[in-house]
């Protein structure tokens, strides 16, 4: 099976730091790859260039074998490729459905080349149920309530169910649960092996060892800004993961990439 994203020999500087030194990825189609590794190792470098946050000094990166050079995190999307961040982007006082749609809203047939078409409220808020629903997220009982009112669980819901609904080829997940408790972690858990169910691929960047083992198909091991090794969870322990990515082990041969 061929990679559907790659990133071959990345370097980003920051002045005098090297946040990505020569970096390497892949995810192949429809499987949830964990990208762990230490404070500073450069996972979050990585992500933003692959996102188009940042662009970087060197290096390619393809999307299903063709280069890439984005530019925005906007053209990233319109690519395919969404990435929900750990500040999640949503506007609190703005409801689910409006959150849904944020940037990319839905106007009723107006004038020919009136700038005022007015939104088109209640499609949005079918089509925001819908995808919802498609996610086994509607104990969420009324899609125009504010985003505000939610519990940290159902907002990291609304984020993760607007990238899926939006993510027609990758999306990026930075610290899902970080700022979860271990019911609402549980689902949001629940709701990225939904979406790969449906055949989206997953790029899952975590601190949590047991989420990540529990998730991941495969994990990319980021340290001193380039990929160490790529291992197959059944085949380590979650303390193994962490001596490779510290650097108190060397992975074997075998798990080298
Ligand atoms: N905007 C920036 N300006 C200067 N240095 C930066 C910037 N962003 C990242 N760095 C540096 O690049 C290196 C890699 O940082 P990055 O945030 O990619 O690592 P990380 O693995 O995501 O870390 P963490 O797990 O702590 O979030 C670090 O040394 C960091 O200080």
């Amino acid at each position: 099976m061929e990679p559907l994203l790659t990133a071959r020999g990345i370097v980003k500087r920051y002045g005098r730091v090297t946040a990505l030194d020569q970096s390497d990825f892949d995810l192949y189609p429809g499987e949830i790859l964990a990208v762990i590794g230490d404070n500073g190792a450069g996972k979050s470098s990585l992500i933003k260039a692959i996102s188009g946050a940042i662009h970087p000094d060197e290096g390619e990166i393809r999307l299903e074998g063709q280069v890439v050079n984005f530019r925005s995190p906007l053209q990233a999307r319109e690519a395919g490729i969404e990435t929900v961040y750990q500040n999640l982007a949503l506007s609190p006082a703005l409801s689910i459905a409006d959150n849904m749609f944020l940037g990319r809203e839905i106007r009723k047939s107006g004038p020919m080349g009136s700038i005022f078409r007015m939104l088109d409220r209640p499609k949005m808020a079918k089509i925001a149920r819908d995808k919802l629903s498609e996610l086994g997220l509607m104990t969420i009982q009324n899609i125009n309530q504010a985003v505000e009112t939610l519990s940290g669980g159902q907002r990291q819901g609304v984020a993760v169910a607007r990238a899926a609904a939006f993510g027609s080829k990758v999306i990026i997940l930075d610290e899902p649960t970080a700022a979860l408790g271990v019911k609402e972690s549980r689902k949001v858990l629940e709701l990225i092996l939904d979406v790969r169910k449906r055949g989206l691929p997953i790029v899952l960047i975590s601190h949590n060892m047991p989420h990540v083992f529990e998730v991941a198909d495969r994990i990319h091991i980021h340290r001193l800004g380039k990929r160490l090794c790529v291992i197959n969870p059944k085949d380590y322990t979650m303390s193994d993961a962490v001596a490779f990515m510290t650097g108190a082990k060397v992975p074997p041969e075998a798990a080298a990439a």
